[in-house]
């Protein structure tokens, strides 16, 4: 069963939401809604996160993110569609299960850390627990323990603004993980932090993923932030979720010229893999020699080096040793000028090519 579903989820906001759907499920768009004064937040969006994985939306601002993340959790009533969390309807719940399936089995971190200030580090991280009612011991224990798996393991007393933006974002994070809950909400939760204490916290929360299997959903309007972390990736226009992929479908073949105009400043070369790149091999001799290989999620970026280092494509090798298939340098260097043809004739004289070769 997926953890978490959302099943053609509209939210309108503004007069007549219920006849707006209908426009909208016609095939109107925002524009269209907005002269009768209805915002239309969230058109039919229809997704499904299995557990474990890091399902990310992206999107500019406006496009619908926080409220799509506000219906995930109950905060925000859809005007139509349905959330199943453990295939259990979120939408038909009452308040008060609502509010018990929020407090133990869904967290939320949020962009400003929103740490208490006259709170220990200690205490702030073990909030959730106690807003559950857990006794004290055990809820410092757990928060204690949250701590030291966020690298925050000798600052328990410290008061919050003794630490750095990036280490506050951790506590909010150990907060949320203090709690256990199977779910995590991250709204643009790195968003306000220095570019490289962010990509510190995206290795953070990549490493406590392998770790916890925790299910996670992120909110970004950063596509590279999107291709590093997520799993599979919604990117969210006007309101609609216009692709739903993995970072390798949507930079391979994205869905419009919208999404294509994103694509153009994130590096290839760190989000492609050998996977994506490779063909299969001619013939045996892939496997006959002791040369340099990779494994199937080697970056393009570290696959560059081998190349360089190997006289013959490189060979992709799973974990038992098999071959996968392989990757002639012409490709590789295709893929990162986004041209997957195969070379064209040269019309050299004969013996011109061998020379160009020879000389590289
Ligand atoms: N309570 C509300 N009442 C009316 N309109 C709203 C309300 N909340 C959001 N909207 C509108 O819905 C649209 C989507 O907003 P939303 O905040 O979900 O987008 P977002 O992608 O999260 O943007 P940002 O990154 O700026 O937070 C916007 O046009 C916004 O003005």
């Amino acid at each position: 069963m997926s953890r978490l579903q959302a099943d053609h989820l509209y939210k309108v906001f503004g007069r007549r939401p219920g006849e707006a759907v209908e426009k909208l499920a016609r095939g109107a768009d925002r524009d269209e809604l907005r002269s009768d004064g209805t915002t239309a937040a969230v058109i039919d969006a229809s997704f499904v996160v299995e557990p474990g994985q890091i399902f990310v939306v992206m999107g500019l601002s406006g496009s619908g993110k926080s409220t799509l993340l506000r219906m995930l959790n109950g905060l925000l009533e859809p005007t139509a569609g349905r959330v199943l969390f453990d295939g259990e309807d979120l939408t038909a719940l009452g308040p008060r299960e609502l509010r018990a399936v929020r407090s133990t089995k869904i967290s939320m971190v949020f962009q400003h850390f929103a740490l208490f200030p006259h709170r220990s580090v200690l205490e702030n991280a073990a909030y959730g627990l106690e807003v559950q009612g857990v006794p004290r011991a055990a809820r410092e224990k757990r928060a204690a323990e949250a701590l030291e798996l966020c690298g925050l393991a000798g600052w328990e007393k410290s008061w919050p603004d003794e630490l750095s933006g990036g280490m506050q974002q951790r506590v909010g994070l150990a907060r949320a993980l203090a709690t256990d809950a199977d779910l995590l909400l991250m709204d643009e939760s790195f968003s306000a932090l220095d570019p490289l204490i962010r990509r510190d916290m995206q290795d953070q929360l990549l490493e406590l993923q392998k770790r916890l299997g925790k299910t996670i959903v992120f909110i970004t309007h950063d596509l590279n932030e999107a291709m590093r972390l997520g799993d599979r990736i919604a990117v969210m226009r006007d309101g609609r979720i216009v692709q739903l992929g993995t970072a390798e479908d949507i930079l391979l073949r994205p869905a419009d010229d919208y999404v294509a105009s994103f694509i153009q400043d994130v590096d290839r070369s760190r989000v492609l893999t050998a996977a994506a790149v490779m063909i299969a091999p001619e013939d045996e001799a892939a496997d006959a020699c002791g040369c340099e290989t990779v494994g199937p999620d080697t970056p393009v970026a570290d696959l560059c080096a081998v190349a360089a280092r190997v006289p013959h494509p490189v060979a992709v090798k799973d974990a038992q040793g098999a071959v996968l298939g392989v990757v002639p340098q012409s490709r590789l260097i295709g893929f990162i000028g986004d041209e997957q043809r195969p070379p064209m004739a040269c019309d050299a004289a004969p013996g011109r090519q061998e020379e160009v070769t020879a000389g590289a």
